[in-house]
């Protein structure tokens, strides 16, 4: 049998505005985060996302809404009271503490007894791939090392719910994307509910089950990663999934061109010049009505020359139809 949720369990956000000096960073946000699960919150920069996680923590005060967790309303319950942790971009770790130290912290400030908190920290130092390294300074330690860190002192006290903003991008393109698997795996180890603000939507994907798309304060679609994915609400919506192409009314993603063999394709364009890139050597292509794409060329067929006109075949699994549902 499948367990049912209760609905109104996790965090429920319901018509939440924030304004700074009378201008709202947040409006009308709502969403929901079932407990247990991790839920992205996806944005631009400047998008209100931080805004959000600091609504939800207590640290600005609601012009209107309501934030609740397990279905009681949090209006008037202090950041320090709402059983939550935070954690940010910089870790933040005390440099004059060690490690185990760093993630004792929270447990003394509860007076937690020397030995449970010396076998805590062992096992969050083991949850989070640091074993042996209590006694090391932060100063020592690379800057994934001070994450991993971090997040072990965020999960010290076993938070109902826990906040991350932009935990990994500080970090260079490849340990963000180690990382962001690692994270996945910690939380789903520590049956940890989480909110993550990203405005990458790679390491959403890698590490949530669901994901908030924000827009100029708007929470603008929600749902399961692999049901936003597969019907981005709007051409803006699906640039941020990384859909940077519309083509009638389909989203399409940037590695989905190919070009076509002979007659047949799906599009036509001109070529503008070939050029390398990471995953390649690339046509780049005015494609009529669409502008100017990365286009794979056949292999074992001469290239085409600039100015040529091109038939393009745009595969259909880097594709997802515009208009899927809001909120
Ligand atoms: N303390 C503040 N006072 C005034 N305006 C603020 C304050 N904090 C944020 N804002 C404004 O609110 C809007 C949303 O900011 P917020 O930090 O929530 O965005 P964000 O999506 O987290 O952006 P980023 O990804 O760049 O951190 C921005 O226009 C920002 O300038």
């Amino acid at each position: 049998m499948v367990e049912e949720k209760d609905p109104e369990g996790g965090l429920r956000l319901r018509g939440v505005t924030v304004a700074y000096d009378g201008v709202p960073a947040l409006a009308d946000a709502s969403l929901h985060l079932p407990a247990g699960e991790v839920l992205a919150v996806l944005g631009p920069s400047g998008s209100g996302k931080s805004t959000l996680l600091r609504a939800v923590a207590g640290l600005e005060p609601l012009t209107a809404g309501s934030v609740a967790f397990d279905g009681a309303d949090l209006a008037g319950v202090p950041p320090h009271r709402r059983g939550f942790a935070l954690m940010f971009q910089d870790g933040q770790l005390f440099g004059h503490l060690s490690v185990g130290r760093n993630v004792a912290y929270p447990l003394r400030l509860r007076r937690t007894p020397r030995a449970a908190t010396r076998a805590r920290v062992g096992e969050l130092l083991a949850l989070v791939g640091l074993d042996g390294y209590a006694d090391r300074a932060p100063g020592t330690l690379s800057g994934g090392e001070r994450q991993r860190v971090a997040l072990a002192r965020a999960l010290a006290c076993a938070p109902r719910l826990l906040l991350l903003d932009e935990p990994l991008s500080a970090l260079d393109r490849a340990l963000r994307e180690r990382l962001a698997g690692d994270l996945s795996g910690i939380l789903r180890t520590a049956g940890t509910t989480a909110l993550l603000v990203t405005h990458d939507v790679d390491e959403a994907y890698a590490v949530a089950d669901r994901v908030a798309l924000v827009r100029d304060g708007r929470v603008v679609q929600e749902g399961a990663v692999a049901d936003v994915d597969a019907a981005p609400r709007d051409a803006a919506v699906a640039r941020l999934l990384g859909y940077p192409h519309v083509v009638g009314d389909r989203a399409v993603r940037r590695t989905a061109f190919t070009l076509a063999a002979g007659a047949g394709g799906a599009c036509t364009g001109t070529v503008l010049h070939a050029r390398a890139t990471s995953a390649g050597r690339r046509l780049l292509v005015d494609l009529d009505g669409v502008g100017p794409v990365d286009v794979v060329p056949l292999p074992g067929t001469p290239e085409p020359e600039p100015g040529e006109r091109v038939e393009v075949h745009v595969d259909p699994t880097g594709t997802a139809p515009l208009g899927g549902p809001g909120r």
